[in-house]
């Protein structure tokens, strides 16, 4: 009941405004182009759509109205700098005293499903664990540790990475390369590029095969700027 009366009263607010702004227009629409526009009365609250399009045309037209139509912003960011700008950002959560790398992963709709950056596994303490390269040692080299960026953006993923792209700020090496195949993920957008080594080479390799398309970043600007003040 109660929503029932708030609902009615929510109707009558809306009808009153729709009244008050057609009373309010300008003279500058000619009685018989206000004639034309969709009547909103108290027994026909809801216009057509068609009638909705054709007012908004109206008001564009109009001199006055059409001052409501104020301009975009232009400077905003485009989607690529947006999806590289995550990559980096979740980049700087990385421990890794060498490479810092940052990976986002994007679906079909522009929806951000997964983020991720190189760190030592849960529960391992990023203070405990070796950071250092022993090549002698694997058990005190990182490598036989750290998940990397694209491995744990890939684990953490809210939904399905079919025909998702990935963003990353390095070029994914063999065994991330093995992954993003297999899930699904059908782009890859990299930013930097570690010279040729044979992982390399043969994440290239599997990308190719598999269809995968890959590309190089290129930033329409040079810098976003985070201000927290
Ligand atoms: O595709 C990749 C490749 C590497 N990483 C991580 C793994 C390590 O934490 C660093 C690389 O360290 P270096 O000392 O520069 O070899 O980057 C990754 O996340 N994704």
């Amino acid at each position: 009941m109660l929503r029932q009366n708030l609902f009615k009263l929510f109707q009558h607010f809306i009808i009153k405004k729709r009244i008050h702004s057609i009373q309010k227009m300008p003279p500058t629409i000619s009685p018989e182009e206000k004639q034309k526009m969709p009547e909103i009365t108290t027994e026909n609250p809801f216009c057509e759509v068609e009638d909705a399009v054709k007012l908004l045309e109206q008001c564009k037209e109009d001199k006055e109205l059409s001052k409501s139509f104020v301009s975009k912003r232009k400077d905003y960011i485009g989607w690529e700098e947006t999806f590289m700008g995550m990559a980096l950002l979740a980049a700087q959560r990385s421990k890794d005293p060498v490479t810092q790398v940052g990976c986002a992963i994007i679906n079909a709709d522009n929806i951000v499903n997964s983020l991720g950056y190189n760190g030592m596994p849960r529960g391992c303490d990023d203070d405990e664990f070796p950071w250092g390269k022993n090549p002698d040692r694997p058990f005190l080299n990182k490598y036989s540790y750290v998940c990397h960026a694209e491995e744990n953006a890939i684990l953490n993923a809210k939904d399905s990475l079919k025909g998702n792209i990935l963003y990353s700020t390095l070029f994914p090496c063999n065994r991330c390369a093995k992954m993003i195949i297999q899930v699904g993920i059908t782009e890859v957008v990299y930013m930097n590029y570690k010279p040729d080594n044979d992982e390399v080479m043969a994440a290239k390799l599997m990308f190719s095969k598999a269809g995968i398309k890959t590309r190089k970043f290129i930033p329409q600007r040079k810098q976003i700027v985070l201000n927290f003040q």
